[in-house]
């Protein structure tokens, strides 16, 4: 398998050309193919295939072999990669994903690819979008997810990929490791749910860390990001323009009227890779 190793904030990616490789066979082994120790080491892996619906089409699989319908750090990646390697050649391209079609613009200074920003569709509360149990038509928008002895007020967001935002005052002190697993398989997410913990530093700049889904914890995610810029603009803490800091760096997210999301930040390749698969497969 031939690959490019690539990240948007520390979140990363084995970046794979799907028609050139056993795409089976990659899915089928990507929890051993994403370990740290006895594979390549990654959150995920993105698959580029050809789209009748778009530009060009990404499948998203987590690092524990689950497929995820969309990813704001990997979009970036994604279209980075296809547009130096030639095979989009438009800064404007269209992206299909199962959540729907991304439209990530290449931004350039002296022909180097500086930042990515993506128009990541609309957020929404209701739980039926998110999925979270109850009442179709309700916005989950009080959530309370009770963990240990500890009751939270959380707020469901549906960014193409499900989220679970608990504002608190001192994100630095969330015990991620302990509470992001059993928020992630709370019985109010049919189907699980990402978790993000979301600090007001002021009205344009709020500090997350995030618990993935079927990752763990990451250095950045950037639906995540958008997840939490949408909740604090709901609820006043926030603008429509907003810097997310992320333990791997910032990224920027800008909300319209009618709820749609951007979101702008980096992506870099850092290696290109072959692993001979029958050798942990
Ligand atoms: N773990 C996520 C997919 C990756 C999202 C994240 N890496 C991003 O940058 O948005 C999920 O299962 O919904």
């Amino acid at each position: 398998m031939n690959f490019t190793k690539m990240h948007g904030l520390g979140n990363d990616f084995i970046v794979v050309k799907g028609l050139e490789e056993d795409i089976q066979t990659i899915i089928k082994n990507a929890k051993k193919i994403c370990d740290r120790h006895f594979g390549v080491g990654a959150d995920g892996i993105l698959l580029v295939l050809p789209s009748d619906a778009a530009d060009i089409k990404m499948r998203i699989i987590n690092s524990d072999g689950s497929e995820a319908p969309m990813c704001g750090n990997g979009v970036r990646c994604f279209a980075s990669f296809v547009y130096k390697k030639g095979i989009v050649a438009k800064k404007n391209m269209t992206v299909e994903t199962i959540a729907g079609i991304q439209r990530p613009e290449i931004i350039m200074k002296d022909d180097i690819v500086t930042a990515i920003k993506v128009d990541i569709g609309t957020y929404s509360f209701l739980n039926q979008d998110i999925p979270v149990e109850g009442e179709p038509d309700k916005e989950a928008k009080n959530l309370e997810i009770k963990i240990d002895e500890n009751l939270f007020e959380a707020t469901g967001v549906d960014m193409g990929n499900p989220h679970c935002v608990i504002f608190t005052d001192d994100v630095e002190k969330v015990p991620l490791e302990k509470w992001g697993p059993k928020i992630e398989n709370y019985p109010l997410f049919p189907l699980k749910t990402n978790v993000e913990f979301v600090q007001v530093i002021s009205k344009d700049h709020l500090k997350m860390r995030v618990w993935e889904r079927g990752c763990g914890i990451t250095m950045a995610c950037g639906t995540g990001a958008c997840a939490v810029a949408a909740a604090a603009f709901e609820k006043g803490f926030t603008g429509k323009q907003v810097k997310v800091t992320l333990p791997g760096g910032d990224l920027f997210i800008e909300l319209t009227d009618d709820k749609r999301v951007y979101m702008t930040g980096p992506a870099q390749e850092v290696f290109e890779g072959h692993l001979e698969l029958e050798k942990i497969c």
